[in-house]
């Protein structure tokens, strides 16, 4: 009970307002729903053998019922309220099934929404398979396998008391004996099955969580594992996460079945134990009554307790996934509100920006070794500026930088003579980013470009400029469909260079203010690069644009090179004026045939 109250307490403060409002009126109604049944049953169980042996009957409130119309009234009204319980029951159920479901989505939008909006350094350390599985299966289970099963609790404890309270009017001394004999069993098998049933749960989400990770890594190697001949090594490593959550799953299965058979058991000893009080109180007389009265409660109460013990069971197996998902919106939205609460947002206005990096270090989260170590530099509105340097030299971080994804350990960006903080919102509107890996997803050309999961926001001629000025146009436009054709998953239908087109058209479709490239036409022969480098070049002025590429000839012309060095820019200039610096950067000038 410890760990249902500990996993559904934090649950119900992640749902919207008004949710638990209508949470505690559904537990009241069914717990109300649970009493009524009790009370016309009960009635109809006293009444009935009165009809049939004319006998008169003294119930509690009402008295003595002698005539037939009496009894027949009783009963007609014992037997609407059942009916009406049934239909009060299907129309709650209908209402907190629907209301239920949009649980679901809030938990999972929350989800979504704060970790999409949490820093980029905490989204690094996030395994993208682990999201995935958390914002479907984990908010799914959190609903279906917690929040759902926990508010059928109020209903069984309203049979228990309500049985409790008929037990207490009939008999006392034997009320009070099977009530304590009874708790201390389900007391019993709250203290074994319980705590099996959260290690069961938090073993499930333990390897099934290692499956989909292997499973999504192997997908995405999918070409070298097939090559390589390791799909034997996938399956092996793939069958040992699965035995482990499968047998996880079907312990938890067993256990929550285990209750019932032992509560049934428990039925057996207790019609002794109660017929013994009986007997030592009443005699044979008070034995057989106190069986009877035992008999009749025990199989109002047994099944209510089953539940109860299925529920707890069910619960417990599943708590580990709420606790994730909770841990995850709390920790993700507590990152955002410390960084929102740091930075009250500026606007950046529309004119040409400077970009200036004041003495900036940065070290990743758990890095011995910073990758940025003070440095300062000033991009120029309009110009085209490329960073150049060894493999691991700090490039693609100092872009991160400026993009405004990672924050500066120390030191700090300014933008427009703004710190970048205080103006990210609009500094992001403005940039175009091109990734050298562009992540194509399962939908038009357009659709691509625009960055759209929706048809509807694409607009038909920005999408046209971008592919023109990205030397995507005609390819596209000569392929069937055009630019409504699809893209198949992870755009394998087109070749590496024409994906890297598409995501310099994606970049250029909010026609920005700041380009930057990642590498991003390493994957383009000669003539196409040539072209797209003759397209950017006409930005010039209009769009400031910074480049990392290991291909000299795509920077050639650039009006400032800074070249990089573990973490430092150790110079800078035109090409020429950073060849004749740097030995290193001549060899590689020179190997490329550029001096
Ligand atoms: N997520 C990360 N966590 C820890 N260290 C990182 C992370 N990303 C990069 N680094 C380290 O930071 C340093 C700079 O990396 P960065 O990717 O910026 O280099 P780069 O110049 O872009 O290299 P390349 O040309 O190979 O892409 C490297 O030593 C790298 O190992």
């Amino acid at each position: 009970m410890n760990n249902l109250l500990a996993t559904l307490r934090p649950l119900l403060a992640t749902l919207p307002a008004g949710s638990r409002r209508f949470l505690i009126g559904y537990g009241i109604a069914t717990a109300c729903l649970s009493l009524l049944d009790i009370i016309s049953l009960g009635l109809i169980a006293v009444l009935l053998p009165s009809l049939v042996g004319g006998a008169s009957v003294e119930l509690p409130i009402i008295g003595s019922v002698a005539s037939q119309t009496q009894l027949l009234t009783l009963l007609g009204i014992a037997c609407a309220l059942v009916v009406a319980k049934g239909v009060f029951a299907v129309l709650i159920l209908r209402s907190a099934t629907a209301r239920f479901a949009k649980h679901e989505v809030a938990i999972g939008d929350r989800l979504l929404a704060s970790y999409l909006s949490s820093p980029w350094e905490k989204r690094l350390q996030t395994n993208s398979s682990e999201l995935v599985r958390a914002v479907d299966v984990g908010v799914g289970l959190s609903v279906a396998g917690v929040l759902i099963p926990a508010m059928t609790l109020f209903g069984e404890i309203g049979t228990l008391i309500a049985v409790g309270v008929v037990l207490a009017v009939a008999q006392p001394a034997i009320a009070v004996v099977s009530i304590v004999y009874l708790a201390l069993v389900a007391l019993l098998l709250a203290r074994v099955i319980s705590p099996l049933s959260v290690r069961m749960g938090q073993k499930n989400l333990k390897w099934s969580a290692k499956t989909v990770k292997i499973l999504t890594e192997a997908l995405a190697a999918l070409k070298e594992i097939t090559l390589a001949d390791r799909a034997a090594e996938v399956r092996a490593q793939v069958h040992e996460t699965r035995t482990h959550s499968s047998a996880a799953r079907a312990n938890s299965v067993f256990l929550a079945q285990v209750p019932r058979y032992v509560l049934e058991s428990a039925l057996i000893v207790g019609f002794i134990l109660v017929g013994g009080v009986g007997f030592a109180t009443g005699g044979t007389e008070g034995a057989v009554s106190a069986v009877g009265l035992f008999a009749v409660a025990g199989f109002r109460l047994v099944p209510s307790l089953t539940r109860l013990q299925a529920v707890q069971s069910q619960v417990n197996s599943n708590s580990a996934f709420a606790q994730q998902v909770v841990a995850d919106i709390r920790e993700s939205e507590q990152l955002l509100a410390e960084t929102s609460k740091e930075h009250p947002q500026h606007d950046l206005g529309t004119h040409h920006v400077d970009i200036v990096l004041h003495d900036v270090t940065f070290t990743y989260p758990g890095a011995g070794q910073p990758a940025l170590r003070g440095v300062s530099a000033t991009i120029p509105a309009g110009s085209h500026v490329a960073f150049v340097g060894s493999s691991g030299a700090g490039k693609s971080t100092i872009v991160d930088i400026l993009l405004g994804l990672l924050k500066p350990t120390s030191g700090h960006v300014e933008v427009d003579s703004e710190r970048m903080d205080r103006v990210m919102k609009s500094w992001r509107k403005r940039i175009g980013y091109v990734p050298q890996d562009v992540s194509l997803f399962d939908a038009s050309v357009g659709q691509n470009v625009a960055l759209s999961w929706d048809p509807d926001n694409v607009d038909h001629a920005k999408v046209e400029a971008a592919l023109r000025r990205a030397q995507m146009y005609d390819v596209i436009m000569n392929r069937e469909g055009g630019r409504d054709a699809l893209i198949a998953e992870r755009g394998l239908a087109l070749s590496g260079g024409q994906r890297q087109r598409l995501g310099i058209a994606r970049a250029l479709y909010n026609e920005p203010d700041v380009l930057v490239m990642d590498e991003a036409t390493s994957a383009l022969d000669t003539a196409t690069e040539s072209a797209v480098t003759t397209a950017i070049r006409e930005l010039h002025g209009q769009v400031t644009v910074i480049t990392v590429a290991h291909r000299l000839s795509t920077i050639r012309s650039a009006d400032i090179v800074f070249f990089m060095q573990d973490g430092r820019i150790v110079a800078q200039g035109t090409f020429d004026e950073v060849v004749a610096k740097v030995p290193d950067f001549a060899r590689q000038a020179q190997l490329a045939g550029l001096s």
